[in-house]
């Protein structure tokens, strides 16, 4: 992996989530850069208290740091993306307000800053929250004022903290509304998102799993075979396909009737699973008959696995039929030649199965 990469990694993680949460931590540090720069600002040009000022710069950066590290390990600690946002807001809140108290006449703009800090949670919060955070910042904000006004009425005049007080309400209030619509699209578009994702599953299930079985399909067994014939097998790696019918089967339809047919065709399918590779493909490619695809396997491996399975197929009960029937089947092994079509290492296989069929069943013939 290149540096830069691994920086990347080391410091945005790997999951995308963490990467926006990090995100959004970079945009309230542009914040507390510009609220701090202004309060600079004031404190040089004599209208903010300096070592108030240098306390509230002091405690802005502890917090932006704190939280550079709880959003990095927030997924390790197993802190929601909601709870750190609401954190963050109450922060950022606490320090706009106590910002608003030192700077000077330019404490408007962090009545500003406010408001942005709400926005950022239509991001992460719900409009409950996001409500509430308002009521909080209102309460916070208001008790300052009538504070301000009470204790330095000079400084602060009752109707310049009361049109600020009255702006910050409808601004604030404005905003927690709109962000709340914002936030419920935001869900919907997410709860739709996720029902697609869902729909899209089970559309790819029926269109690659065989219901009754829960094998591949048909179809899928095709595509499989295709990518097969696309990839360039290292040398020496031979494939073996085996077309498998099972044996008197209408009979057990006719004797115990279609659902007890079902139910072998059921068990089989579990049965010859089971001794199969991750890698080997077993489809259902018809009816009662069966395509087993065998990646890196030779004929005299392939015959094995075949045989493995035979015994397992008649071992396995089927409650459905009295008597305990022995389920058997019939099998038309073939290789591959090199760079051969399917098409025709399945018409080989397909011969080999009708030789089995007419020389008793219940048998491998070599195809
Ligand atoms: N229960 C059930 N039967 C099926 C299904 N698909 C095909 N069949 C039945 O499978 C039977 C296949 O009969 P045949 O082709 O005569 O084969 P067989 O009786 O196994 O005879 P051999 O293959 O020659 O040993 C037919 O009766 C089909 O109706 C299925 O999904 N469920």
């Amino acid at each position: 992996m290149a540096l830069p990469n691994r920086l990347r990694r080391l410091l945005l993680g790997s999951d995308p989530r963490l990467a926006r949460m990090l995100g959004y931590w970079a945009a309230t540090c542009l914040l507390y850069f510009i609220g701090a720069a202004l309060l600079i600002l004031q404190v040089r040009a004599g209208a903010a208290d300096h070592d108030s000022a240098v306390l509230l710069i002091g405690i802005g950066a502890t917090g932006v740091a704190v939280f550079a590290v709880l959003v990095r390990a927030s997924i390790v600690m197993g802190i929601a993306p909601s709870t750190l946002a609401a954190w963050q807001a109450l922060f950022a809140i606490a320090c706009n307000i106590g910002a608003y108290v030192v700077t000077g006449p330019l404490r408007g703009v962090y009545l500003i800053f406010l408001l942005v800090v709400l926005v950022f949670c239509t991001f992460s919060l719900r409009p409950r929250h996001t409500m509430l955070l308002c009521a909080y910042t209102l309460g916070i904000l208001g008790a300052t004022m009538v504070w301000l006004v009470a204790t330095y009425p000079a400084t602060y005049p009752a109707y310049v903290e009361g049109v600020h007080f009255a702006s910050a309400a409808c601004a604030l209030i404005s905003v927690t509304l709109l962000t709340g619509e914002m936030s419920k699209l935001r869900l919907r578009l997410k709860q739709q998102k996720e029902d697609l994702l869902a729909a899209m599953a089970t559309i790819r299930k029926l269109a690659t799993v065989d219901e009754l079985t829960s094998l591949a399909n048909r179809r899928h067994m095709n595509e499989v075979l295709v990518a097969q014939e696309r990839r360039i097998d290292p040398a020496g790696q031979p494939t073996c396909l085996a077309l498998i019918d099972l044996d008197f089967f209408k009979s057990v339809n006719d004797r115990y009737g279609h659902a007890a047919g079902d139910a072998v065709l059921r068990a089989f399918s579990a049965a010859a699973r089971s001794e199969l590779r991750a890698q080997d493909v077993l489809a259902r490619w018809g009816g009662e008959e069966f395509l087993l695809l065998l990646p890196a396997t030779t004929m005299t491996q392939a015959i094995l696995v075949v045989e493995r399975m035979a015994e397992r197929v008649a071992a396995a009960p089927v409650a459905e039929i009295s008597g305990g029937m022995r389920i058997t089947f019939s099998a038309g092994l073939a290789q591959r030649h090199d760079r051969e079509p399917f098409a025709d290492t399945i018409n080989r296989a397909d011969k080999a199965l009708y030789n089995a069929k007419s020389t008793g069943r219940n048998r491998i013939s070599l195809g």
